[in-house]
């Protein structure tokens, strides 16, 4: 069974090894029978005697690493130089820098660039503030602020713990929609500390990604960021979860033959992700939803500690059914986990009604893994990159944020996630539509267009946009 973290271990061993003591074959032989898979080999140099080769292997799981490494150690006639991790390797000095888009060769460039020709393009600005978002990096440029206090699924990890997360969102903004982001992590996790602290940097920015911030803080701080900025605030945990949650959804029921209204739901982990899941699923016509966290079903006349479930349960579980994620699956249709890893049974999954579907969303380590619910689910999908039906953020944050800068939009209204959700959908065609393939790969270039015009209309709609289409840039 895959383990913690998938494909992402790779290791790169540079081996020399003599012909007249060791075949490359009994090298081969040893690094797969320790559980190595062989990927890739870089004849590095060649002598009459020795060969130097790098080998690039697989490992399913991280733990295999020294048994791989010193299967080949210990055979005769070979010698170890080195031993590499691919994705160390990528991560080494951060993922991202700075290109300068206009070079300065002359003086003349200098003087236009810098003093004192910049100097005009100051006091434009000044004299008209709304410029800055058509003479500054502001047009098409994001922060992805974190605190590091809810890192993927692996928890309060801190700031500088969070970096290479934040730095993949914003290669990703970058590469799927040419929207630069710069990530910001915060060395506090104090709300009006947070708060303040974005206010001050909003000026450089067109819109602001929160991200990985746990819950319940995040509410409070996207909610009244929302209301102190004139640029969009987005958590992306909680909104790109839901919008690409339903996207996902609506494909999955078209498959199984049911309707939302007619569907029992049950989100398990009502936390920054669970909770806008539930809200959009609710706007979108869903009538049972039963949200399940560590004590069990949220049901209203309890109260409890977070004043956001108490809220919660007055607009959901209409059957009060009380109880487990055991108790409570029984007759579901969908399940949506959003909590942590192995979480779900597959006793559970036996109990959801007729064609189950299971969205497993825990990062790196999902509710369940797909090898075990399958033989029991219609459709199953997670958040990883290394099984079918990968249900990503990336598929709504890089288009979202694309539309709502091309259109200046002050803010993101419930319309304009909705229009990304069905955008998302659409990219699936009806004759492409099967139970391994509910939503469109990361990598389909259709998607974050499709999802930016969709948003962009929807901003117009809302009376939000503050740029048409046909306005000039100057
Ligand atoms: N598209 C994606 O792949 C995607 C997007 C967002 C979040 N996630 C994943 O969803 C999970 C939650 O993310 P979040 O930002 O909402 O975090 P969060 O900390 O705000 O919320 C997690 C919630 O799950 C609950 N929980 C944890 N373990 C549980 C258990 N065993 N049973 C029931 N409830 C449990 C917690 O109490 C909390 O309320 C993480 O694993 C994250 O990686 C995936
Ligand atoms: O953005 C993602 O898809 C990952 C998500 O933010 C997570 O916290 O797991
Ligand atoms: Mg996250």
């Amino acid at each position: 069974m895959p383990t913690p973290f998938g494909i992402g271990t790779s290791i790169i061993l540079r081996l020399q090894y003599d012909q007249g003591v060791v075949n490359f074959g009994a090298i081969a032989s040893a690094l797969s029978d320790s559980g190595g898979d062989i990927v890739a080999i870089d004849t590095n140099r060649v002598s009459p005697a020795k060969t130097v080769r790098d080998i690039t292997v697989n490992l399913n799981d991280p733990h295999d690493v020294n048994r791989v490494v010193s299967s080949v150690q210990q055979l005769p006639g070979v010698k170890l130089i080195n031993v590499s991790d691919q994705t160390f390797l990528m991560h080494l000095g951060g993922k991202i820098e700075m290109h300068p888009k206009v070079p300065i060769k002359n003086r003349d460039d200098l003087s236009r660039v810098y003093t004192p020709g910049v100097a005009r393009i100051c006091m434009a600005i000044h004299e008209d503030p709304s410029r800055a978002h058509t003479l500054t990096i502001k047009r098409n440029t994001v922060a992805v602020v974190s605190d590091g206090s809810a890192v993927l699924g692996l928890g309060n990890i801190g700031p500088e713990a969070a970096m290479p997360v934040m730095e993949g969102k914003a290669v990703l903004f970058k590469q799927m929609a040419g929207v630069d982001a710069f990530p910001i992590c915060l060395n506090t996790q104090d709300t009006d500390e947070i708060v303040s602290i974005v206010k001050a940097i909003a000026p450089s920015f067109g819109g602001i990604n929160l991200e990985d911030i746990s819950a319940p803080r995040c509410f409070e701080i996207e909610e009244r960021l929302q209301k102190e900025l004139d640029i969009p605030v987005f958590h992306d945990d909680q909104h790109g979860t839901a919008v690409v949650i339903l996207a996902a959804l609506l494909n999955a029921l078209k498959v199984v033959g049911k309707k939302l209204e007619q569907c029992r739901v049950v989100v398990c982990g009502i936390g920054a992700a669970g909770m806008a899941c539930s809200k959009i699923l609710l706007a979108s016509g869903v009538k049972d939803l039963i949200g399940v966290d560590r004590q069990g079903a949220i049901v209203r006349g309890h109260v409890y500690p977070h004043q956001v479930w108490n809220e919660f349960a007055e607009h959901t579980n209409p059957f009060m059914v009380r109880g487990s994620l055991s108790e409570v699956i029984e007759g579901a249709d969908v399940f949506i986990g959003l909590s942590g890893p192995g979480v779900l049974k597959i006793e559970d999954v036996k109990r959801m009604a007729a064609d189950p579907i299971v969205f497993a969303m825990a990062n790196p380590n999902p509710e369940i893994m797909p090898e075990e619910a399958e033989p029991y689910v219609r459709v199953m999908a997670t958040g990883r990159s290394d099984y079918p039906n990968q249900i990503n953020n990336v598929l709504c944050f890089p288009g979202m944020f694309r539309g709502v800068l091309d259109c200046r939009a002050s803010q993101i209204t419930e319309t304009m996630k909705l229009a990304a959700a069905h955008a998302i959908a659409s990219v699936v065609s009806d004759e492409e539509l099967n139970a391994q393939y509910i939503i469109p790969s990361v990598f389909n270039h259709q998607v974050a267009d499709k999802v930016s015009k969709a948003v962009i209309a929807a901003a117009c709609d809302a009376g939000v946009a503050r740029r048409s289409r046909d306005s000039r840039d100057n």
